[in-house]
């Protein structure tokens, strides 16, 4: 069995979506996301001058070696256009092998562990009052799980916030608008978003918090320890990451559960988090981190320290980074949580799939494969528009992390 063919079609229905089909001489073909927000097209270049004319001709069976080939044949490893392309043509071959099988892809992995998923919602609001009313919002939609994130008094534009109720989008600007950030303010106005959450809906409810990389490790010990009462599922990239060993003294500070690695491309960025016990939840995704057969390494090198998954799912991961994720979710025995930000109608028209929500969970479908199809004919209606993630600057004008 041989590749045929293979090509990359980037789309923006509402948001930039880059995506590798490849196309086997049996007639089956199988679809990967190669999506990297604000960057896309140096995945694009990357997969069109440097993988696809590998690609032609191999037999698109050995998912594995494929999978080495790409990653020590670079010679240049890790990093996030090459992994995201490495991703992308993993999970195409993961598809077509699925189809040949005729099989779901979680039957492939090892079958299923549970019937849904449980996933969080992103409730948002410009202050503690809107985004209380948000959250009853999810809590109506019947979601078990929520993460809230609200505007902060003296903060332009803080992170997480959407002008949408439903919907959220960051990548908003052809170039990247200027947001600010002011970490003595938030400290002091985001333990009390939480404390009028249990108060106002009590503690039937999964709560989480995104950092989003922006506190020191003391800072972020503070806010952790300050959260402790209000029992969050989750404190998600309380601080930077590329220091594993910050991690060890919030750890030693707080027992509020930590989650990182949305940002991670490889198990190494993870290696000292995971060894050292220093996270609850590893966010690393499909997408992100070089496809299921390294996403997979990854969940079981965690699932050693009792860590669990809890794979990124903001809209800049297509439905095809969904859909697959959701069989991996189904399967993997370390199960945690599921992120999903709903696609809009446009993306999801664009990208046929099965996978559906219902009671606060997302239940992958039936379908060969991982059930996630794309439209060529309405993406082209889509051409690319250039799109960037905001900056962040604090009120002197220093650079920050967004
Ligand atoms: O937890 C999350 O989903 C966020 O941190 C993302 O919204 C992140 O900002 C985007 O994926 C960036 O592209
Ligand atoms: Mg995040």
């Amino acid at each position: 069995m041989k590749i045929v063919a293979a090509k990359v079609i980037v789309c923006s229905p509402g948001r930039n979506f880059v995506t590798l089909k490849i196309e086997t001489d049996q007639g089956v073909y199988g679809i990967g996301d190669a999506t990297l927000n604000g960057r896309e097209l140096a995945v694009v270049s990357y997969l069109e001058d440097h993988v696809i004319p590998c690609l032609i001709g191999m037999d698109p069976q050995r998912i594995e070696d494929i999978w080495q080939y790409f990653y020590r044949g670079a010679y240049w490893r890790r990093g996030p256009v090459t992994m995201r392309a490495i991703a992308a043509v993993d999970v195409a071959l993961w598809d077509i092998k699925a189809k040949l099988a005729d099989m779901p892809l979680y039957q492939l992995l090892g079958g299923r562990s549970r019937d849904g998923v449980m996933v969080y919602g992103h409730a948002n609001g410009s202050d503690i009052a809107e985004t209380v009313e948000a959250v009853g919002n999810y809590i109506d939609l019947g979601y078990k799980a929520i993460r809230a994130q609200t505007g902060v008094p003296g903060i332009k534009d803080a992170y997480g916030v959407g002008r949408g109720k439903l919907y959220y989008e960051p990548a908003d600007a052809d170039l990247p608008s200027v947001t600010g950030w002011d970490t003595a303010k938030a400290l002091n106005y985001v333990p009390r978003l939480f404390e009028t959450l249990r108060d106002t809906y009590g503690y039937d409810h999964h709560l989480l918090h995104d950092g989003h990389h922006r506190y020191t490790p003391n800072e972020a010990a503070i806010l952790g320890k300050a959260l402790e009462p209000f029992r969050l599922f989750w404190f998600e990239d309380c601080t930077p990451a590329e220091n594993q060993e910050a991690f060890r003294h919030v750890r030693q500070h707080t027992t509020t559960p930590l989650a990182v690695g949305e940002i991670f491309n490889t198990v190494w960025d993870a290696r000292e988090l995971i060894q050292n016990q220093l996270i609850d939840y590893i966010r690393a995704t499909i997408v992100g981190a070089g496809g299921l057969t390294h996403l997979r390494r990854l969940a079981d090198l965690a699932s050693l320290y009792q860590i669990r998954t809890g794979c990124h799912g903001a809209t800049d991961l297509s439905p095809v980074t969904m859909g697959t994720a959701l069989h991996f979710d189904t399967w993997v025995p370390n199960f945690g949580i599921q992120e999903y930000m709903r696609h809009t109608e446009e993306t999801d028209a664009v990208f046929p799939h099965d996978y559906r929500f219902e009671k606060g969970e997302l239940f992958c479908g039936e379908t060969p494969g991982h059930g996630v199809d794309i439209d060529e004919a309405l993406a082209a209606k889509y051409p690319y528009k250039r799109a960037y993630l905001p900056v962040a600057r604090l009120n002197d004008g220093t650079m920050w992390n967004w």
